[in-house]
């Protein structure tokens, strides 16, 4: 007897022209599963992907888009045993570059070699976090870019590089493994994976499953620390570097001393002065590829 797949799609993710294609390329190579395709709408999709997943079993849950719906989808499987498929179409996909699912043809390979993780999910004020959450640098970066009217990567390289002449410093009061910390930095990481969609290794020590997450706080000030910043990145290790500092834990409580910008999974969220993240106890049964 075929087996149950639901595949959910966000017709808007990403900027594929020929959706079609796409979904005939994932029924040919799943051929052993009975396909029913969802579409979001954009319109309270969380209750109605609860909904379908409450009302009709499925023995795996497939999801096209970017990491906005991989992490919607996400929310409505804590705890489940199903597991879920991600097919990575946005335009970073970090969640998915931690799983090497990198294109459709990763996705199905995934789901051929049937590797499954316990993913850990993280909660943010409340709010899921799959893969990552910053704040600074790289947090204005993404705000910058949201409200510019050029895309691509030469205006990502154009802001960065704007961003890096700022120069803005941070201040931020931690409250971690039972110490309350102070700290300066260009940037706060809060990583569950351990690189960002760019394929950059922002935190070597990061495993999707192990039951913790890293915080980890970076303060390059001049050019040497940036270039040794930058040849860290290319090693994977960023050991050794006096201006970046690792914290292995379960909950933080962040202060946000000096108003950065932070954003979590890609989504810029502003005015948070403080900012609880846990572990949360229940986790999500992903497709992975390492
Ligand atoms: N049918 C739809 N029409 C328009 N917008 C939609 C639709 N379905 C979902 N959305 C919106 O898509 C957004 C989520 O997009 P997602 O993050 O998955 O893709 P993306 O923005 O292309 O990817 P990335 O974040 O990697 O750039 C949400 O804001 C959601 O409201």
């Amino acid at each position: 007897m075929l087996k149950h797949a639901l595949l959910i799609i966000n017709p808007a993710s990403g900027n594929h022209d020929n959706k079609i294609d796409l979904i005939d390329n994932i029924t040919k190579n799943t051929s052993g599963y009975k396909v029913t395709q969802w579409n979001t709408t954009g319109e309270n999709d969380a209750y109605k992907i609860g909904h379908l997943l409450d009302t009709e079993n499925h023995d795996i849950v497939m999801v096209a888009g970017g990491d906005g719906t991989i992490s919607l989808v996400a929310s409505q499987m804590l705890g489940s045993d199903t597991p879920l498929l991600p097919i990575p179409l946005g335009s970073a996909n970090g969640l998915c570059a931690c799983l090497g699912i990198q294109n459709l043809d990763d996705s199905i390979n995934a789901l051929k070699i049937g590797n499954t993780i316990q993913m850990d999910i993280l909660s943010v004020n409340e709010t899921i976090c799959l893969h990552l959450c910053d704040f600074g640098f790289n947090a204005a970066l993404v705000k910058k870019f949201e409200e510019s009217e050029e895309r691509g990567m030469i205006s990502y390289f154009k802001s960065s590089l704007t961003q890096a002449f700022e120069n803005n410093k941070f201040s931020f009061g931690l409250d971690i493994n039972g110490e309350t910390v102070l700290v300066d930095a260009k940037m706060l990481v809060i990583a569950n994976g351990d690189r960002y969609g760019t394929g950059v290794k922002i935190n070597p020590l990061g495993k999707l499953n192990d039951r913790k997450f890293e915080v980890v706080v970076l303060n390059p000030d001049s050019i040497q620390d940036w270039t040794a910043l930058t040849l860290a990145f290319l090693k994977e290790d960023l050991s050794g570097l006096d201006f970046v500092e690792v914290f292995q834990t379960k909950r933080v409580h962040i202060t946000n001393l000096k108003d950065a910008v932070c954003h979590v999974d890609g989504e810029v969220i502003d005015d948070q002065k403080t900012v609880l993240i846990e572990l949360m106890d229940k986790s999500v049964n992903f497709f992975s590829n390492v």
